[in-house]
């Protein structure tokens, strides 16, 4: 029988009434607690998760850790006391207090201790007052029924391959499921506050390090770069793209994808992610809403157990044209208000979100109102949608090959001219640089895990760059082009509007529930729509209940939610601002249409 130790540091949320009779118990060993005498913890390893049943006194006690909240596991040794310690290296209990292990391979390592340690890390959703966060738990299994270090490390590994196998979702084999392929983070140094890379350095790669998930990381050098990395490299030897930064990023990624004339194969087969650390973050708190997964600014630990565990699900993709260009969208369209707000606030970059309410208020005080034309496809019942189609059976277009139903084609020439293209990543490449630790003072070892690079770009633009055109492919329009009639069905208002602002996710930024009811891939976009002659009381509370998703309802003429499968916004004159993910885009005429299940997103496995 195996004797153990449970860590000092173990707390376990309690899962009650968490006794299925389905579930199939894999593994099952039976531990002592040192620090408390004659208690037991009997401990199975199920197709549910850990379960640690408590003996102590007669009386029994049964947790479970489910096997979503658990990360990763790491089988350690001992580590070598310093000559002169004061405990005595033959002891055979080690006092929790006292546990130091250190890699099983380390040169440092405890020959006296036979014992194989198995660090298993979880991170468990606790209430705390109001509060739903993830709070990390490690438990220490110490075996140790042989007599010999290897047997008990075979006994160790057992475990941890069994674990590796159910969290992957594979079939139990000896040999643990290989990770093969890398992740591509791209990250924007300058999104929100600019804290991107201390985020990701202190958040975030701790988590890929214990889920032992190997990575790429890019740090983007300029405005465009990761539409441009995405577009000419080999994807396909990743399994997974990660935009860190704001919206804006992910943006650039999609755009990039769909620039690519494999752009069906590509998206089908890598998905997206993102990772919040801009000053919107609609998309991410979106997806943290619709799975349940608590959002909390800057703890990134749930989005990146999203990476880890690799879950994904489809997401809806609008395909938007103005004038000149076409482009692909995951959040929002915006003309009026926000968008004045969204743009205008850039010089308040430093604060973070805040620097939204601040600017409301301003703009508040010096109303807009913007004349124009508003057209839309209205869904008459969102409640009795049919099921989205399948997307990979559309025709697909590329916009500057005149097959767009435009009259004038060449308006929709989306050819970059001044678009460059990378080589090979070959020569900008080195093992973790040095320039990285140096934005943040302090050095970190979790750049350990195996396999992960860092690839400068602040380097001394020693890429090779030539020139490339960059042409817009994606699913073939359905609409009439931008300048022509519009089907009868549609519905037009024209006049004075404050804004209109559409979205197709159920967060449009940290704090402001847009449509509570929207999900990933629901084919709907939600079209708010204030007209001019509201009260600056009305958007006063309009702005106080967008925390809540309550900001369009009650009776109130001059705001209104709408859901629409596609739309038309033709301003009038040419001061104002046009937004798409809350980037800035030419001020004119601008439709759109929505396209369900394009992309596939990595997304928390809480369903
Ligand atoms: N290295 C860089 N230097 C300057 N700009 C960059 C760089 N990398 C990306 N960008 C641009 O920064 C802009 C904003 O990026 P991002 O969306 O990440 O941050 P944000 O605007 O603060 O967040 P959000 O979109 O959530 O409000 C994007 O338009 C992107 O193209």
């Amino acid at each position: 029988m195996a004797d153990s130790q449970m860590g000092k540091d173990v707390s376990i949320a309690l899962e009650d009434g968490y006794s299925d009779s389905k579930e199939h118990v894999y593994l099952e060993e039976t531990f002592y607690i040192l620090s408390k005498k004659n208690s037991v913890f009997r401990v199975r390893l199920t197709s549910k998760g850990l379960s640690l049943t408590k003996e102590a006194e007669g009386k029994k006690k049964e947790q479970t850790i489910l096997l979503r909240d658990i990360i990763g596991s790491k089988c350690m040794r001992s580590k070598r006391r310093r000559p002169g310690a004061s405990s005595c290296v033959c002891s055979s209990l080690v006092g929790s207090q006292q546990l130091k292990v250190v890699d099983e391979n380390s040169g440092d390592l405890d020959e006296n201790d036979i014992s194989a340690y198995l660090y298993i890390y979880a991170y468990i959703l606790k209430q705390s007052r109001r509060t739903l966060k993830r709070e990390r738990t490690t438990i220490t299994l110490r075996f140790r029924s042989y007599d010999k270090y290897e047997d008990n490390n075979k006994e160790a590994q057992k475990w941890r391959t069994t674990l590796k196998c159910l969290i992957a979702g594979r079939s139990i084999t000896s040999v643990p499921p290989p990770n093969d392929k890398k992740l591509l983070i791209l990250l924007n140094p300058k999104s929100g506050p600019g804290k991107a890379r201390e985020l990701f350095q202190t958040k975030v790669a701790p988590l890929l390090q214990e889920a032992e998930v190997p990575y790429d990381l890019h740090v983007t050098k300029y405005a465009q770069y990761a539409r441009e990395f995405v577009r000419t490299r080999n994807v396909y030897s990743w399994r997974g793209i990660v935009a860190v930064g704001g919206d804006g990023v992910l943006f650039e990624v999609l755009n990039g994808m769909f620039e690519r004339l494999d752009w069906q194969q590509a998206l089908a087969e890598v998905p997206l992610a993102i990772l919040p650390c801009g000053s919107g973050n609609g998309l991410s708190r979106s997806i943290c809403h619709v799975y349940n997964e608590p959002y909390i600014p800057q703890n990134l630990t749930g989005p990146t157990m999203a990476l880890a565990r690799g879950k994904t699900a489809p997401m809806d993709v609008v395909r938007i044209e103005t004038k000149t260009k076409i482009m692909f969208s995951f959040l929002s369209v915006g003309w009026g208000l926000i968008s004045d707000i969204d743009i205008e606030s850039e010089r308040l970059r430093a604060i973070g979100s805040q620097r939204f309410a601040v600017w409301a208020v301003a703009r508040l005080v010096g109303l807009r109102r913007y004349k124009g034309v508003l057209s839309y496809a209205k869904i008459k019942d969102v409640s009795n949608l049919p099921k989205p189609k399948q997307p990979f059976t559309l025709s697909h277009s590329i916009s500057q090959d005149g097959a767009l139903d435009s009259p004038d084609a060449e308006a929709f020439i989306d050819c970059d001219e001044h678009a460059e293209v990378f080589t090979s990543a070959a020569n900008g490449k080195h093992q973790r640089v040095d320039s990285w630790y140096s934005v943040n003072s302090r050095r970190s070892a979790f750049f350990s895990t195996r396999g992960s690079e860092y690839h400068s770009v602040t380097s001394d633009g020693s890429e090779l760059r030539s020139p490339v055109h960059a042409c817009m492919h994606g699913p073939a329009s359905h609409l009439p082009s931008l300048m022509s009639q519009l089907p009868s069905h549609w519905v037009h208002e024209e006049g004075e509007f404050v804004m209109v602002h559409v979205s197709y996710q159920s967060f449009i930024g940290e704090d402001f529930l847009f449509a509570p009811q929207s999900q990933l891939s629901d084919g709907v976009m939600w079209m708010l729509i204030i007209k001019a002659g509201v009260s600056r009381s009305q958007l006063l509370s309009f702005f106080m209940n967008a925390g809540h998703g309550t900001h369009a309802e009650g009776d109130n003429d001059h705001i209104k939610l709408v859901p629409v499968s596609a739309f038309r916004i033709v301003p009038e004159g040419s001061e104002g601002h046009l937004t798409v993910d809350g980037e800035l885009v030419e001020y004119g005429p601008i439709q759109a249409e929505i396209f369900p299940n394009i992309v596939n997103i990595l997304v928390p496995d809480n369903k």
